[in-house]
């Protein structure tokens, strides 16, 4: 099975303190599905809100302030509630894909100077290994070509076009840099690109 053999393995309500969504679970060949939660008719929208968020354990659940992912998770799904139609497609690649414990490591070098690129690079592994495949393959399944895009990595709107999914509006998603997050922040900003204009 590849990573585009998509099983759609259960569908189901799920009422959330953002909103009332749908949830359907994709099995592939990962151990865990990727999940997409969703709103109104994906297929018959023009350019349906998307984002597409990179699990992060310890920001989506347990709510760090070491990132921005666990607001940034809560305010696509505000947004997407408030429009009336959208998505988020939940990626199982915890720590930029070398997996939760390594991202741990890595906030353990992190913790002795080096910065987020410096400690995966440290570690003998990949700055970002992440692939949009699966993302593109759901979108593709569920009808939808065109879409909006919650986020501030222009890296992912690159990929993302480059798999047949066309991104007409970038739409940003900030969070407010904190005491714990501000360095990590500047260094998406200053050596992964990322669009952050209330970062320095
Ligand atoms: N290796 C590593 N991964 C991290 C670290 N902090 C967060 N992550 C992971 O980074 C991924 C999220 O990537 P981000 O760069 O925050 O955001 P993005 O998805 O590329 O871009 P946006 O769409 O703008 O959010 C998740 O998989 C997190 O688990 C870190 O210090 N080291
Ligand atoms: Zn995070």
């Amino acid at each position: 099975m590849t990573n585009n053999t998509l099983v759609v393995g259960a569908h189901a309500q799920l009422p959330t303190a953002y909103g009332d969504f749908q949830i359907m679970a994709y099995e592939t060949n990962q151990d865990q599905p990727t999940l997409l939660i969703y709103k109104g008719d994906l297929k018959s929208a023009q350019s349906p809100i998307i984002r597409v968020h990179s699990e992060c354990f310890t920001g989506d659940v347990l709510g760090s302030l070491r990132c921005d992912c666990g607001l940034q998770l809560r305010n696509a799904l505000k947004l997407i509630n408030s429009a009336g139609c959208g998505a988020v497609i939940y990626l199982r690649q915890e720590g930029r894909g070398i997996g939760l414990v390594n991202k741990l490591k890595a906030y353990s070098l992190q913790e002795q100077g080096w910065d987020t690129v410096e400690a995966n690079l440290k570690l003998h592994l990949p700055v970002d290994s992440r692939s949009y495949e699966i993302a593109a393959s759901i979108l593709r399944n569920q009808g939808v070509s065109n879409i909006n895009l919650l986020t501030n990595n222009p890296d992912k709107i690159q990929q993302l076009n480059h798999l047949g999914i066309h991104v007409d509006q970038r739409i940003p998603l900030e969070v407010a840099a904190n005491q714990h997050d501000r360095q990590y922040l500047e260094t998406k900003k200053h050596k992964l690109n990322h669009l952050l204009s209330e970062v320095d």
